[in-house]
Order: structure tokens, then sequence, then C-alpha cells
């Protein structure tokens, strides 16, 4: 039977347990971002979203008004370095201090047969997913050695990483990555008060799921069945999660990444349903 969640606005930790810290949620403005962001919030954190687009600027702004905290948005284009340093200028700058936490969230994606991906296709999936977290993490880690000062980076990626993504090669190459940054990064800065985490979302519906995601997703019509579980997640799960890997409750915790997916990337049997060639399930002719 599957067990529901407590609703939308409960929390784990204490109320305040955020308050004066400050955190940085790439991609923030739409979708698990936004739900990440909002917990932090609820828990007083000042909360700071970067992203290229206006309108998810000011979607994640509008997200974070009801919450006692600061929140501010920043343009940033996550794969040009120079842009990282000007937007965690002005989150020093909005936050009167540095942040202590960053969630490398933001991430690109879209079904491609890998035969039919132009170069371009795939360099920009990975330059975003990977080259990206790692651009920021870089920025956010270099402040925080220089000023001494403890830290936690929590980098977002898919369960992927480890099987492969047949359909999404680029990205599930771009999400081993970061997995495997995740862990290198967690024993580099680890002797400098730094912890690194990767936290892994499954089937997490949102009405900002880009459509040809959604898509995909939508064929299935029995989604709750077809998890362990017996229901998909509720994005405010995923923001428990990064609260608590954020939290003093999980300070011996780095290195490590949790898979929030109620056990679905786990179910496998000998006798799997008939394999349907990605170029058929992307509804592509022969080649
Ligand atoms: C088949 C099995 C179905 C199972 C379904 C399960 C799916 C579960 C997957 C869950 C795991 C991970 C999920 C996510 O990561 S969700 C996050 C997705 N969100 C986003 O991607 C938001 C941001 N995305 C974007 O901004 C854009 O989509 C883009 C990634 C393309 C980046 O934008 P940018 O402006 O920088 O790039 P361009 O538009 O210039 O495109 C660059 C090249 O990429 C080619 N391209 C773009 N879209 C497609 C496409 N849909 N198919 C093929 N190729 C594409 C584009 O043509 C450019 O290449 P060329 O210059 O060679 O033309
Ligand atoms: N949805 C799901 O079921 C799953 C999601 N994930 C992961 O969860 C995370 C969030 O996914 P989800 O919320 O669904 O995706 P969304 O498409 O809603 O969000 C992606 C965000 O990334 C931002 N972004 C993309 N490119 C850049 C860039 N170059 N610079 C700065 N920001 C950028 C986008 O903002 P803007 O366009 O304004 O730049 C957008 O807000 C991602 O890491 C994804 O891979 C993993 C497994 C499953």
């Amino acid at each position: 039977m599957p067990v529901p969640p407590p609703p939308l606005g409960r929390s784990a930790l204490h109320p305040g347990a955020f308050t004066g810290t400050g955190v940085v949620v790439t991609g923030g403005g739409t979708g698990l971002g936004r739900a990440i962001a909002v917990e932090f919030a609820r828990l007083g954190a000042d909360v700071a979203v970067l992203s290229r687009k206006d309108e998810h600027l000011r979607a994640g702004l509008a997200a974070l008004a009801e919450f006692p905290g600061t929140a501010t948005a920043h343009p940033c284009d996550i794969r040009d370095p120079d842009r990282i340093a000007a937007a965690l200028d002005a989150v020093e700058e909005a936050f009167g201090g540095r942040p202590r936490v960053l969630v490398n969230n933001a991430a690109a994606n879209f079904p491609a047969a890998a035969e039919e991906m132009s170069p371009n296709a795939w360099r920009t999936v990975v330059d975003i997913t990977l080259n990206g977290t790692f651009l920021c993490a870089r920025e956010f880690a270099r402040r925080h050695l220089a000023a001494d000062t403890p830290a936690t980076i929590i980098n977002v990626g898919a369960s992927y990483a480890w099987t492969g993504g047949p359909g999404f090669a680029h990205s599930a190459a771009a999400k081993a990555g970061v997995k495997n940054l995740t862990e290198s990064l967690a024993v580099e800065w680890g002797p400098y008060g730094i912890t690194v985490n990767g936290l892994v979302p499954g089937m997490f519906p949102h009405r900002d799921m880009t459509a040809d995601i959604r898509g995909n997703l939508d064929r299935a019509h029995d989604k709750d069945d077809r998890q362990p579980v017996g229901r998909v997640g509720s994005p405010h799960e995923l923001g428990w999660a990064a609260t608590f890997l954020a939290s003093p409750y999980a300070g011996f915790i780095s290195g490590h990444t949790l898979v929030v997916d109620g056990a679905n990337w786990q179910r496998r049997t000998l006798t799997n349903p008939p394999v349907v060639p990605v170029r058929e399930q992307l509804g592509l002719g022969p080649h």
C-alpha cells in the first residue's frame, strides 16, 4: 500500500533551522530546483536563484516571496565562469556574506537517438550538466577555501549515471561525471570543512518538465503502479532530502549520492519487458 508523504508545508528539521544561512540553487526557478529552494526558504534560509531566463528568475522569486528570508535572483549561464563569479558576487552583496550552501541543480536534457545527435547537441548537454556543475562548485569552493569557512555542495544527478540512459546518452554520461566529480571533490575539500554530496531524483512529475521529457512520461498513465513503493514522488520530498543533506545532522555524510526514487532504478529482472529500440520509442523511422 503506498504511504503518502507528509503534506507540503511540514518539515522534519525545526523551523528556523537555516535562518541566517545563504543558499544558492542553480535552476531554482523551475521544477525540482524551485521545490528545493522553497524547502530551504521554509526553514528560514536566504535563497538565491541562478538561471538564464528572466521568466524563470521571476518564477523563483515569486515562489520564495512568502518566506521571511532574503530572496534574490541573478541571471547566469553556468557554462560561463565569469558569469558565475559575477552572480556569486551579487549573491554575497544581497545576503551581506557568503552563502554556505550550493545546490547544483541546473541541467540540460532532451531525448535523442545517439546516432542522430549532433556534435553540438552532445556538447551542449555535457557543457551545462557536467561542466556547469564543476564550474559552479569550483567558484563557490574557492571563496570558502580562501576564507577558511565551512560549506556544503549538493549536486543533483540521475540514476542513469549507474545504468546508462538509452535515448539520453549525453545526459547519462554527464550525470555519471557529476556523480564521480562529487566523490573527488568530497575528498579534496573535506579537510577544509566542505562536504559534497549528490542527490538523485526519481520520478517526480512537475508542470515545468520540458515538453519532450513530459511527452515520454505521459505515455505511461499508471506511473504510480510502476514504482516499487506504489507512488511517484512529490517535489517537496526532494527538497526535504536536500535540506537534510545541508543540515548539521548530515555533517558526517560526504561523497555520497542519495537516490530518492522509491527503489525504482533497482527494479530489474532477468525477463525485463521486451526491448524496444530507441528509434522506435522516439518515433523515428528506420536508419
Ligand atoms: C526514450 C525513453 C523515455 C524515458 C523517459 C524518461 C526520462 C527521464 C530522464 C530523467 C533524467 C534527467 C532529467 C533532466 O535532466 S530534466 C532537465 C531538462 N531541462 C532542460 O533541459 C532545461 C534546459 N534546456 C535547454 O535550455 C535546452 O533544451 C537545451 C538543452 C537545448 C539548451 O539550450 P541552448 O539554447 O543552449 O541550445 P540550442 O537550442 O542552441 O541547442 C544546442 C544543440 O542541441 C540540439 N538540440 C536541441 N534540442 C534538441 C532536441 N530536442 N533533439 C535533438 N537535438 C536538439 C540543437 O539542434 C543544437 O545542435 P545543432 O547546433 O547541431 O543544431
Ligand atoms: N524531472 C525529473 O524527473 C528528473 C530530474 N533530474 C534532475 O533534476 C534537476 C532538475 O530537473 P527539473 O526540475 O526536472 O528540470 P527543469 O527543466 O525544470 O529545470 C532545469 C533548470 O536548469 C536551468 N538551466 C538550464 N541550463 C542552464 C544554464 N546553462 N545556466 C543556468 N541555468 C540553466 C533552467 O533555467 P533557465 O532555462 O532559466 O536557465 C531550469 O530552471 C536536473 O539536474 C535534472 O537533471 C534527474 C532525474 C529525474
